[in-house]
């Protein structure tokens, strides 16, 4: 019952899939169809012809074994030739088929909701999805096995006219192995099933080693902490439970396996006496032997074809479904915000052009969180409790206090990267579902700790493809790198890492976080937030990053966030975040008055620290 449902699931989703892409598919299909049914009656009618032909001396005519001869190899040959066609085009469209779903799965994990690339369900369901896909052949596996289902019902009908108008009692050894074929297969395929769910995590675990782990920023920590061998013995566990697991399964199949062989010695060893017999009793002639042994074999494939294509389109269905749970759950889980937004026709259908319009009207933004708290999605603690704090349009404030204080959290809820928060974030007096997505998001250049730069080039890590009037060398002055960008030979050009092109470069730490700097200036927010990108640099350093960027933004609405206290002091106020609370909130002159405070004694130790 389940199957059904999944097979109809799945059919309704890919065959509407193919039936949009590409129509040939199906034409190609049913030729192939056509084709696959026919051409088994070619041989076992021909051969039966020209053996009884030859066999009876008294009516050998050259002519008609001439013509069953040509008969024979001119229909194999256009029958080979059009399956040949057929399967080709077929598989040929189905790798199309196949781009276009890893793409959409690689493009909807892009765009899905921040919260759902931490959480570990969702990551479970993206994984069985791209397993789906790999293991299975898609649209190719699923409709070829209801091809292959109508191709041998058709071949079998034909062998059962065939058989049952001469002797019929043939079909009992084949019935007999057919049942037994369809039990042994239809529990090998519920094992499959169950193991393909046990694997799911194990599967997630062992890509963390197979391609995380290999890549380039990985490689010195791995080296210098000696790292190697630790990784390997937890390898070699995630590869021992996957043979394991593996083991534990086929063995079972092995059984089952070995029991259908048995089966099918003894039905062919039937078939063989039952002919013999009826020869020696002259019911029937040499050819009629020949044709009726043929049919029985093909009768007995095209029933095991039957069973183990719907047992296969089963498998293939209850796998497939997985990637129309991803689909139907995380894909259509997008960036926009709330329904709110939705509700308020709010749509993420509008032009850059049409955004920048509406940006123009959000020259100055004021921020506001009332009373919010927040625990990130699946934990129990509180990050944040009860913070409530204006920052006003234009005012440049920073957010201090220790590791874990908070501060990276409070900028992402502004960023809307959760939505489960208690409490109010507001932007000029709306919260983020009473804007659309891309209106929103126009309003932050952030650079966060541990921001990435993408592969490609300076210019379009700088751009990120936006085509702004903006002089790109003047941002690369301010950012700092203009010297770096004109000590390289293709300039802007120049692609970033090594992936593309052979000639990319690998940015310095100070390099790469000045270029995301760059990024967050093109950008050109009303809302500005610099989180600690400047690690890389030495206290002077991001001092002159921080004033400089600070007199770029003039006017702006900026957030800093930095353990250097000293680099934040030019700021409007400061605010002290300590275990999720604002503990402190006042100018630097304001809260070196408190000697008790968080600050004063924080600034006070960095400050004899850098003395
Ligand atoms: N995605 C997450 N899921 C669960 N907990 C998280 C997540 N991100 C951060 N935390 C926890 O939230 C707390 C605050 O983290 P946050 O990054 O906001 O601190 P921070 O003040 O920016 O620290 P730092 O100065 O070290 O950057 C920490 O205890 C951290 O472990």
């Amino acid at each position: 019952m389940k199957n059904n449902k999944d097979n109809i699931r799945c059919f309704k989703f890919f065959g509407k899939f193919a039936w949009q892409n590409d129509k040939k598919y199906y034409a190609f299909l049913i030729l192939n169809i056509i084709v696959n049914s026919l051409s088994p009656f070619v041989t076992i009618l021909g051969t039966q012809y020209l053996i009884d032909e030859i066999a009876d001396e008294s009516k050998r005519n050259m002519f008609w074994i001439v013509f069953w001869v040509a008969f024979i190899c001119i229909g194999s040959f256009i029958c080979s030739n059009l399956k040949k066609w057929t399967g080709e085009n077929i598989s040929r469209i189905g790798e199309k088929f196949d781009r276009i779903f890893k793409t959409n799965l690689c493009m909807n994990c892009i765009k899905m909701k921040f919260k759902n690339t931490e959480d570990t369900d969702v990551l479970d369901i993206i994984k069985n999805a791209e397993r789906a896909l790999n293991e299975t052949g898609q649209v190719n596996g699923l409709i070829t096995a209801l091809a292959n289902i109508i191709t041998k019902f058709f071949v079998a009908l034909g062998v059962v006219v065939l058989v049952c108008t001469r002797i019929p009692w043939l079909m009992i050894p084949v019935i007999i192995s057919f049942a037994v074929n369809s039990y042994t297969t239809s529990k090998v395929n519920k094992g499959r099933r169950k193991f393909f769910k046990e694997m799911s995590n194990v599967e997630r675990g062992s890509t963390y080693f197979n391609t995380e782990l290999q890549e380039s920023r990985y490689a010195k920590d791995i080296r210098l902490y000696d790292a190697s061998e630790i990784f390997e013995k937890k390898y070699d566990g995630y590869v021992d439970r996957i043979y394991d697991t593996s083991k534990k399964y086929f063995m079972g199949f092995l059984k089952y396996w070995n029991v259908n062989n048995i089966f099918y010695s003894v039905s062919d060893m039937t078939i063989y006496i039952l002919l013999v017999v009826n020869i020696f009793n002259k019911t029937i002639s040499i050819g009629e032997f020949s044709s009726l042994f043929q049919a029985t074999g093909e009768f007995a494939s095209a029933i095991r074809n039957i069973v183990n294509s719907y047992l296969e389109m089963n498998y293939t269905s209850s796998v497939l479904k997985s990637y129309i749970d991803f689909v139907e759950s995380v894909a259509v889980e997008d960036n926009e915000f709330d329904s709110s937004a939705a509700e308020n026709g709010l749509s993420d259908n509008i032009t850059l052009e049409e955004t920048e319009d509406i940006l123009a009207n959000f020259d100055k933004c004021e921020i506001e969180f009332k009373d919010v708290s927040f625990k990130y999605p699946n934990t129990e603690k509180y990050i944040l409790k009860n913070v409530s704090a204006t920052i006003k349009a234009g005012e440049h404030v920073a957010i201090v206090g220790q590791n874990g204080a908070g501060k990276t959290t409070f900028i992402k809820l502004l960023c809307h990267l959760y939505d489960n928060y208690e409490g109010k974030i507001l932007i000029n007096g709306r919260e983020a579902g009473e804007y659309s997505f891309r209106e929103y998001i126009r309003l932050l250049s952030v650079v966060f700790q541990d921001f990435r730069l993408f592969a490609f080039t300076i210019k379009e890590n700088v751009t990120v493809f936006e085509d702004k009037k903006v002089d790109l060398d003047e941002i690369y002055k301010i950012a700092g790198i203009e010297d770096w960008i004109n000590s390289l030979e293709e300039k802007d050009s120049t692609h970033i890492y090594k992936m593309f092109v052979e000639n990319g470069v690998e940015p310095s730490g100070g390099q790469a976080q000045k270029l995301a700097i760059a990024r967050a200036l093109y950008k050109n927010a009303p809302i500005v937030v610099l989180d600690e990108p400047t690690a890389a640099l030495d206290p002077i350093s991001e001092y002159e990053v921080y004033k400089n960027f600070d007199k770029l933004v003039h006017g702006k609405t900026a957030i800093y966030i930095s353990h250097r206290l000293s680099s934040c002091r030019f700021c409007d106020r400061i605010i002290v975040l300590e275990n999720g609370l604002v503990v402190e909130e006042g100018s630097h002159e304001e809260l070196m008055e408190n000697e008790k405070g968080l600050y004063f004694n924080m600034y006070n130790v960095q400050a004899r620290h850098y003395s």
